[in-house]
């Protein structure tokens, strides 16, 4: 996902997002800036009274003007005497409430920077979640994972650049303002060259949101390289694919190692010339405010302290800019991938309660493609209450697609899933998802213990309950070999367990469930054929108030069933009982002479 050809328009609509992520926040943020930065001003201008009580002893009286009088008159209607010993503590008094406010400035930031990283993290992984399959299947899970993990910590620091930035451009406004009001020919003087420079290093410059784009491209790529070689490395050991992987990170690594060297020299430049040209211009200003201006002593002091803290402010300024617009992209990238997840949520269903008994479930004439190539043509069928029904056929012609179109994974082009009578996507889709059981060919083992992995569809499940959820799918044959039985951790993926044992696993959590309708999706197929067949004997021999959908290659596994449903090439061609099909003579039969 490239930013790089945003518009002013659109970064600005990215800051505006976080201003008004919280109103209150960010106004008392902007608030306490704008009352340092006065306080800032005061505090300067103490300068004046200091030098006049310095260079006239014996209080000014009645007679003083201009800035002093305004101080005289503060002092006498706090009835305070107008002493260089008073006027010291006033200004002590200013600078400490000044960096008090400072001080809560700095808290704020912080506060609303980590809020914001919080909101975005939480926004991120909350629509991933809801973000239909779809989705995942086009994009794969790099893009989530950076965004959450990597992405929403380098778009907080925007938040910090920027109130420091608007820091600095307040106190600039302060200094720029006591300095116009003492001389506006030298201050004009001194804008001109001081923005003449910003322009000129802007121009030379590399923009900070070129580079912090390529930053951020890389640090997509980096976490799409470490994801493949972590998740991957047995394959990418077997394939020796390790010194491949290996590169494609290094190389990304190098893009942002150089792309943030290239961001912080820069940075860095700015700063430096910055501060170089501030210095020059105010000892400048001092040889033509002496040599060609008749300003007093006092006024001149003034004037060239608010030159010589303008420079470095200035230069902050726009480091900080720069910098903003450095991280921007990271912003910019968060954002957008929220919003396109929110584009992409799944649709929540119609809401409408799941009767008691949900059957029949049917398929009329459901037609569906992943993309353009379909993948089920026309595809009737029809499951009642307490039935056992299976679907056979080649690799590859569309039996796990019933499947994901029955837990409502998908939903079909054309033709209607229903359930009861009333269409699937009527009801609630968490509901419905809640009475259905899925046991998929390669399922996913979370990285806990056993009885954690047992219980995911039924956390109250009883121990006699999980004992004898174990006990039909086969799991109790392994668990004493387990060092801790079912408090063992599994390790990701449940990489501590053979394949035939994982999914004994799967099948024992989805009997748990205790769901309407248990799909076996080529369930058992890791099992060597006598604990297969034991397996679902035994489930079918349970004493079950639930339907059941198989699907299987070893077609000794669905002899049993109520009806069995070949499928070739997205159709069904065939239906019939285990005997009815045999003497059919047709795929079935040629299908169980080949086994
Ligand atoms: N998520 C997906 N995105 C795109 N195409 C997919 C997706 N899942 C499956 N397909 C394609 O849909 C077709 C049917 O796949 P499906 O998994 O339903 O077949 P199957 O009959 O269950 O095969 P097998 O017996 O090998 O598991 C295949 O051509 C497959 O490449």
């Amino acid at each position: 996902m490239s930013t790089e050809d945003l518009s002013f328009r659109e970064k600005a609509r990215g800051l505006y997002e976080v201003a008004t992520f919280r109103p209150v926040l960010t106004a008392s943020v902007v608030f306490f800036s704008v009352f340092t930065a006065l306080l800032e001003g005061i505090g300067i201008s103490f300068i004046v009274p200091i030098v006049e009580i310095v260079q006239s002893p014996g209080a000014p009286g009645e007679d003083a003007s201009g800035p002093v009088a305004v101080f005289v008159a503060v002092y006498d209607f706090l009835g305070i005497p107008f002493t260089l010993g008073s006027v010291v503590l006033g200004v002590i008094t200013v600078m400490g409430v000044r960096f008090g406010t400072n001080f809560v400035v700095d808290w704020m930031r912080i506060a609303l920077q980590n809020r914001y990283v919080r909101h975005l993290q939480r926004e991120s992984f909350d629509h991933a979640l809801d973000a239909e399959i779809a989705y995942f299947d086009r994009e794969g899970s790099d893009d989530i994972l950076n965004a959450i993990v990597t992405q929403a910590e380098a778009a907080g620091r925007v938040i910090s650049d920027f109130i420091r930035f608007m820091k600095q451009v307040m106190l600039c406004a302060v200094y720029l303002g006591i300095a116009l009001y003492l001389s506006p020919v030298l201050t004009v003087l001194a804008g001109v060259i001081l923005g003449g420079l910003t322009f000129f290093i802007r121009k030379v410059v590399e923009p900070g949101y070129t580079i912090g784009d390529r930053v951020a491209q890389a640090n997509e790529e980096i976490q799409g390289a470490a994801q493949a070689g972590t998740q991957g490395i047995r394959d990418a050991k077997l394939f020796t694919l390790t010194d491949e992987l290996f590169d494609r990170f290094a190389r990304h690594v190098d893009t942002y190692t150089s792309s943030s060297i290239k961001l912080g020299r820069n940075e860095a430049i700015i700063d430096n010339v910055y501060n170089f040209a501030a210095a020059a211009t105010v000892f400048g200003l001092i040889y033509v405010a002496i040599g060609f201006t008749g300003l007093s002593l006092a006024s001149l002091g003034m004037f060239l302290f608010a030159m010589f803290k303008l420079g470095p402010k200035l230069s902050r300024a726009n480091n900080y800019l720069y910098r903003v617009e450095g991280r921007l992209p990271h912003l910019v990238r968060t954002q957008e991938f929220i919003d396109e997840l929110r584009d992409h949520e799944e649709p929540v269903g119609g809401g409408r309660p799941v009767p008691e008994s949900p059957f029949p479930i049917t398929f009329e004439d459901v037609s569906f493609a992943y993309d353009e190539e379909p993948v089920l043509r026309d595809v009737s069928f029809r499951i009642a209450a307490d039935e056992f029904v299976a679907f056979v056929g080649p690799s590859g012609a569309g039996k796990s697609t019933v499947a994901s179109l029955l837990a409502r994974l998908y939903d079909p082009d054309s033709g209607d899933v229903t359930v009861a009578g009333t269409s699937l996507a009527e009801y609630d889709l968490t509901e419905w998802r809640s009475r259905v059981a899925v046991v998929r060919q390669n399922p996913f083992l979370f990285n806990t213990t056993l009885r954690e992995n047992v219980t995911i569809g039924n956390r109250d499940a009883t121990q006699a309950e999980i004992e004898r959820a174990c006990e039909i799918a086969h799991v109790t044959e392994f668990i004493d070999e387990l060092p801790e039985g079912y408090d063992t951790e599994l390790g990701d993926d449940g990489v501590r367990l053979s394949g035939g044992q994982r999914q004994r696993v799967a099948l024992a959590r989805a009997l748990l469930k205790d769901a309407d309708l248990l799909v076996l999706d080529e369930a058992t197929s890791d099992l060597d054929s006598g604990i297969e067949d034991r397996v679902h004997t035994a489930i079918e021999e349970m004493d079950r108030d639930y339907a059941i959908l198989a699907i299987a290659h070893r077609l000794s596994t669905v002899r049993g069933a109520d009806r069995i449903h070949t499928v070739e090439d997205g159709r069904i061609v065939e239906e019939g009982d285990h005997e009815e099909l045999l003497e059919e003579e047709g795929r079935y039969a040629d299908l169980y002479a080949m086994q």
